[in-house]
């Protein structure tokens, strides 16, 4: 069925049904991933939360195409993992930047289109990788290496790297992993302006409970041992968030209720 601009696509983005994940060591087969079903709507953004060690950049792995499922089947856009990533409909963004050292900011954005855009010259890569510094509010660092900017402002470009190729999906493995608590609220909120601004359908890895609520529509709740989902919980706080959405009595409830159940998922342990 093709959706038409009288009828919707209401088909998942990304979808994953009785994916499981097998990793051999030492002859012993352990499960890491067991019976993952997971819908995520085209231009939603979602997280994956779960005690540390839980399988979260596996499951992501799997569905960006970086490690084939021991069972099940996961689609992005109706074709498997490995196929998207072949048409770069998927950017991935890790907890490290990343970045080539000896290279500034924009050259770095550039990289990815110089390898996968030979269709593009060198004047359209260069006005698209500034258009995209741009995007990041990055325009005036352009110059810099990546030992001149600071670890948010890194992340940025490692960001403005992954959508020059404009991906209809934006994974992200713990991206503000590495920041300091400040820094990471105003990422936050950058990265929702730029998933306002794209649309592009963001799936995040994180641990934290606060940056999973201030920024999904929908958590997957993981616990471990194997790694399963335990919960999508639906994040109803009004858009556009911002500071003031940390004081909405709804968020502390929202967050308090997450880290139930993390508590849960983790058997007796601390959540995140
Ligand atoms: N290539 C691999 N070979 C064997 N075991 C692996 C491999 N990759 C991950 N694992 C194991 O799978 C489990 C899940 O790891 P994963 O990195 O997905 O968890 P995570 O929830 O993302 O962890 P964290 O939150 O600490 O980053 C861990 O026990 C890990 O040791």
């Amino acid at each position: 069925m093709n959706a038409t601009m009288d009828t919707p696509d209401t088909r998942p983005h990304l979808w994953a049904r009785g994916v499981a994940v097998d990793f051999t060591h030492d002859g012993v087969r352990n499960r890491v991933l067991h019976n993952i079903a997971l819908d995520i709507p085209r231009g939603s953004f979602v997280s994956l939360i779960g005690p540390s060690g839980c399988g979260k950049s596996t499951l992501l792995k799997v569905l960006a195409g970086l490690l084939a499922p021991t069972e099940g089947e996961v689609r992005v856009a109706d074709v498997e993992p490995g196929e998207a990533a072949r048409q770069q409909r998927i950017g991935l963004v890790f907890q490290e930047a990343t970045l080539m050292p000896w290279k500034n900011a924009l050259d770095n954005v550039k990289l990815l289109m110089e390898i996968a855009r030979r269709d593009l010259n060198n004047d359209q890569i260069n006005e698209r990788a500034m258009e995209m510094l741009t995007l990041v509010g990055l325009e005036k660092s352009a110059n810099k290496l990546p030992s001149q900017l600071s670890g948010g402002m890194r992340q940025r470009v490692s960001i403005a790297r992954a959508l020059a190729l404009d991906p209809e999906v934006l994974m992200m493995d713990e991206p503000f992993g590495a920041l300091d608590a400040i820094t990471r609220e105003e990422m936050c909120e950058f990265l929702l302006e730029i998933w306002a601004r794209t649309r592009k359908t963001i799936v995040l890895v994180t641990h934290s409970i606060e940056e999973a609520v201030f920024l999904s529509q929908e958590v997957h709740v993981m616990a471990t041992n194997p790694a399963r989902i335990i919960e999508t919980l639906p994040i109803a706080l009004p858009l556009p968030r911002c500071e003031a959405t940390y004081a909405l009595p709804d968020f502390g409830m929202t967050a308090g209720r997450l880290r139930a159940l993390l508590k849960h998922g983790h058997g007796a342990g601390a959540a995140a």
